[in-house]
């Protein structure tokens, strides 16, 4: 259980193609169990210029957990018992707008859920607790990026709306043109539920989308494929990893709770009467919720 002003540990969930970071000293490979199942991989953890880093492969490191079967509460779970305070998620994701090219970086900051059937909260019967989603990326840790971006000359573009399917085929063209037409501006499979259960864990959570191709409406440009996104971020790897080589050490020295009010989020979330609460709830929690609980 971390206290508010407890120094940063930077978590990092790489994506499709993103199945290891370079760079770490003192490298090693932890294998974590929680209280919800396993998380998708053992987790590899390491220092980047003295800054503690933890990486989780989110599909794990043979991609062999689809966007559908992920257990997003595991992997939320293996990373704040490891201590993570802060993550940076790394991702694939189809443009739905003609000048959101191929290649292109963004800065997703609100999300559209249109996924079903996953488990979307560590919350539950026997201890129930709403926290707000309304801005579920942090300000502060997308602040940082930006710079690191910027320091690193690489174009990135601040802010999108980005709808969460279920998957795991990709979208009609009915549906992407719906996507469209709601005014979203990114489509991927894995932000929901894991943004919201970030919040609920109380890290701070920013995504950096790369934007590999343009889904199925764009009439000059074929439907996306696997091959197609897996050649635009090898392309792009490069940019991802002096990216995140920037922006991990950028984020060390916070000694107070994080700004945007991330770390504090469950302040006032708990409704559950401290009499009602379920114990084996309270027990599955501890890691997540032990602050409050
Ligand atoms: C392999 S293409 C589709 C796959 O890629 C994205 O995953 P991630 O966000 O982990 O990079 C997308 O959401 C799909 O899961
Ligand atoms: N077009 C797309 N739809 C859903 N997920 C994606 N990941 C990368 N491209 C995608």
């Amino acid at each position: 259980m971390s206290e508010p002003g407890t120094p940063p540990v930077v978590g990092v969930i790489g994506g499709s193609g993103v199945y290891d970071i370079e760079g770490l000293t003192n490298p090693r490979w932890e294998t974590v169990e929680t209280p919800f199942g396993p998380p998708s991989d053992a987790l590899l953890c390491g220092e980047i210029e003295g800054q503690p880093v933890v990486f989780l492969p989110r599909h794990g490191r043979g991609h062999q957990v689809p966007p559908n079967r992920l257990n997003f509460r595991a992997n939320i779970d293996a990373l704040k018992q490891l201590g993570v305070t802060e993550v940076l998620s790394l991702s694939a994701v189809g443009s739905l707008r003609e000048d959101l090219e191929p290649g292109t970086f963004v800065l997703a900051d609100q999300f559209i859920d249109r996924t079903v059937g996953r488990e979307r909260s560590f919350f539950d019967t026997g201890l129930v607790a709403h926290v707000s989603a309304a801005d579920p990326t942090c300000t502060r840790v997308m602040g940082v990026l930006e710079d690191a971006a910027k320091a690193e000359h690489i174009p990135i573009s601040h802010g999108g709306t980005y709808l969460v399917m279920e998957g795991p085929q990709f979208s009609s063209r009915a549906e992407s043109f719906l996507y469209r037409s709601w005014g979203c501006d990114l489509v991927g499979m894995t932000n929901m539920p894991e943004a919201k259960l970030a919040r609920e864990a109380e890290l701070c959570y920013a995504t950096v989308a790369m934007v590999t191709d343009y889904d199925c409406w764009h009439d000059e440009h074929g439907n996306v494929s696997v091959e197609q996104v897996i050649k635009v971020l090898t392309e792009n790897a490069e940019k991802a990893r002096r990216l995140v080589a920037r922006a991990v050490p950028a984020l060390a020295g916070r000694t107070r709770a994080c700004a945007a009010g991330c770390n504090t989020a469950l302040d006032t979330a708990v409704v559950t009467k401290p009499e009602a609460r379920d114990p084996a709830m309270i027990d599955r929690l501890k890691t997540v919720a032990g602050r409050v609980l």
